[in-house]
């Protein structure tokens, strides 16, 4: 059965997540959170160290399971689907992370056309692409450049455009300029917010930033596991 298109409408509904250390201690990481984001818009998630940002992103993503609740993305349930409709969906969303995870020994084109594996006939194909994407990034001329070569904003500039190969509705961010000085920062912060709008992706994206929050259309802030303040701000 052909998948219909994502849009990058999420919902989540009563989610809580527990984790637990060693045998007597629980931490409530997500506690019956209910949320619901549309698709196109961009939406911050803040608030302080173990608030349970990250959980929150993991979970849209697929990257972990909720304890209870439904996670509902496109009107798919996450949380009922099988590996292999996970590994189908994680493949049709985008993440960029602080630390980039480019692979070290790989050509600027070859990270972005890492996560797509394909035969002879659309190696070609594939190629075109991610040139394409590395000119939408700006990095034109460094398709050829190690990950070594390049400045922190560049290698972020490199990450998101491999996140993009897929053409997801639904790019993921987890303090996508954490590791980069303010004005580099402010740039990519401006690449995200315009790719979202040209691409017509959502962008849901943890930030310890009140300025790079500012930015998004809305900000939702987390505390011990539960959503404290749900604002639309001037953003996008
Ligand atoms: N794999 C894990 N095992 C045990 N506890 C975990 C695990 N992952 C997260 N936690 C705990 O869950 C809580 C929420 O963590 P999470 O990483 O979502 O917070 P965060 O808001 O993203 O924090 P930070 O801003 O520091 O990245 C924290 O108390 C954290 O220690």
């Amino acid at each position: 059965m052909k998948q219909a298109p994502m849009t990058g409408r999420i919902e989540l509904r009563q989610v809580t997540k527990v984790y637990r250390r060693g045998t007597d201690q629980e931490v409530r990481a997500l506690d019956a959170v209910d949320v619901k984001i549309d698709p196109g818009s961009s939406v911050a998630v803040t608030g302080p160290s173990g608030a349970g940002k990250s959980t929150m992103l993991h979970l849209i993503g697929a990257m972990d399971r909720p304890d209870s609740g439904e996670v509902e993305v496109d009107g798919e349930r996450l949380e009922l689907m099988r590996d292999r409709q996970l590994d189908d969906y994680r493949r049709r969303i985008g993440f960029v992370f602080q630390r980039f995870h480019l692979l070290p020994a790989l050509t600027a084109l070859d990270n972005v056309l890492a996560p797509v594996i394909t035969d002879r006939r659309r190696a070609k194909a594939a190629r075109a692409r991610a040139t394409d994407l590395l000119r939408l990034v700006g990095l034109r001329d460094r398709a050829a450049s190690l990950p070594s070569q390049l400045s922190g904003g560049q290698m972020q500039r490199v990450a998101i455009a491999r996140a993009l190969i897929g053409a997801p509705r639904l790019l993921l961010a987890d303090e996508p300029t954490g590791n980069l000085d303010s004005d580099t920062g402010k740039e990519i912060l401006e690449l995200l917010l315009s790719l979202c709008e040209s691409e017509n992706m959502t962008l849901v994206m943890v930030t310890h930033n009140d300025e790079v929050a500012a930015a998004c259309q809305r900000t939702i802030v987390l505390r011990d596991g539960r959503i404290t303040s749900d604002t639309r701000g001037s953003g996008g």
